[in-house]
């Protein structure tokens, strides 16, 4: 039996088909435009890709869309006065400042200046706090839309044992934080883990964020488990050309698991949808006014 594979490229053309119909309400009802700004500072090639297609689909959304560009060298007084800038504009209801940033820049000091309401990465320390103790808060993206994916896939999460393998403040904790909320029995693994593949053996849900390709073999999958892989990772193929791979091995892990995201076309398309969703709560709840539900 090989793994059913979970269409993160579809679901995801699903939730911006039901942002674009939000949108047209808020437009049409309440004269609202949800904005996104998206701060880029420097010339990682890998970034502008991500920050082009978020400016595509926020634009096809309906939404506006602003792209801010600072040079490599942008000092961090730079980087505040934008984020200031962005804070104070009532056109703008997202704001998201793409990581990593230029070393001279305090990546925390420049989270910690976003408004928390316009924190559409969820990265913001109110964020994530309330999002521990359970209040309303802006949830990051990537978690977010694994979340979903499961939901879609297995129903109710509760009583499941998942594991995270990866800690970051970006992916893995919130990851964790969010299937504790759904009541999974919920292990973080990282570098220091003991003896990583029979941990990994122990998921129901398996999910990887570890930003190293291929590292999940097929033997640390739980016959029948939901793998979820989060990784992007550009390696070069035999021929020079590069291509991206996740942090599982796809082809060895689709003979064992039950269901298992693909990359591309998995996680990474859920997270610009996720994105473009949160930046319509931002936007409603801004304006004080309940999310549309078309
Ligand atoms: N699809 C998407 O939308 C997104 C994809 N990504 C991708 O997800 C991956 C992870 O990203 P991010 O969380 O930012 O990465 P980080 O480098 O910040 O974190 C990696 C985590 O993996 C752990 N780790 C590293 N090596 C090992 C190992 N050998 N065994 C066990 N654990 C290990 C680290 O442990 P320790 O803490 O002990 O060092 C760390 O907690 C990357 O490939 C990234 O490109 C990221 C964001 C969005
Ligand atoms: N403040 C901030 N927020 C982020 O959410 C953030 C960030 N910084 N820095 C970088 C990571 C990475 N990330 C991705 C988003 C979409 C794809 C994506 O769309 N991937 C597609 C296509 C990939 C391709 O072909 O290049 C796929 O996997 O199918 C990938 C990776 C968001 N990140």
């Amino acid at each position: 039996m090989t793994a059913d594979i979970i269409d993160g490229k579809a679901f995801a053309a699903q939730v911006r088909e039901r942002v674009g119909r939000q949108v047209a309400v808020l437009k049409a009802e309440s004269k609202l435009t949800p904005g996104l700004a998206v701060v880029l500072v420097g010339e990682d090639p890998a970034s502008k890709v991500y920050v082009r297609n978020k400016g595509k689909s926020t634009a096809e959304a309906g939404m506006k869309s602003e792209e801010i560009r600072l040079e490599a060298s942008a000092t961090q007084e730079e980087v505040l006065e934008v984020v200031t800038r962005l804070n104070e504009d009532p056109s703008i209801h997202g704001i998201l400042v793409q990581l990593p940033l230029p070393k001279q820049v305090d990546e925390m000091a420049v989270l910690d200046a976003i408004d928390p309401a316009k924190d559409v990465d969820g990265f913001h320390v109110i964020n994530t706090g309330r999002q521990a103790v359970g209040l309303p808060a802006m949830v990051p993206c990537t978690p977010l839309g694994c979340i979903m994916m499961l939901k879609d896939k297995l129903g109710e999460l509760s009583g499941l044992n998942a594991v995270v393998v990866g800690r970051s403040n970006i992916v893995g904790k919130p990851m964790a934080s969010l299937l504790l909320a759904e009541s999974c029995t919920v292990t973080i693994a990282h570098s220091r883990t003991k003896d990583l593949p029979s941990v990994c053996r122990n998921a129901d849900i398996l999910v990887a964020a570890v930003g190293r390709p291929e590292m999940i073999r097929g033997d640390w999958v739980k016959p029948g488990a939901t793998v979820i892989d989060v990784g992007i990772n550009r390696i070069e193929k035999d021929d020079g050309k590069t291509k991206l791979v996740g942090d599982v091995c796809f082809s060895e892990a689709v003979e064992i698991a039950g269901a298992i995201t693909p990359v591309p076309g998995g996680v990474g398309p859920m997270t610009i949808a996720c994105l473009l969703a949160n930046t319509v709560t931002a936007a409603c709840r801004q304006a004080g006014i309940e999310e549309p539900n078309p």
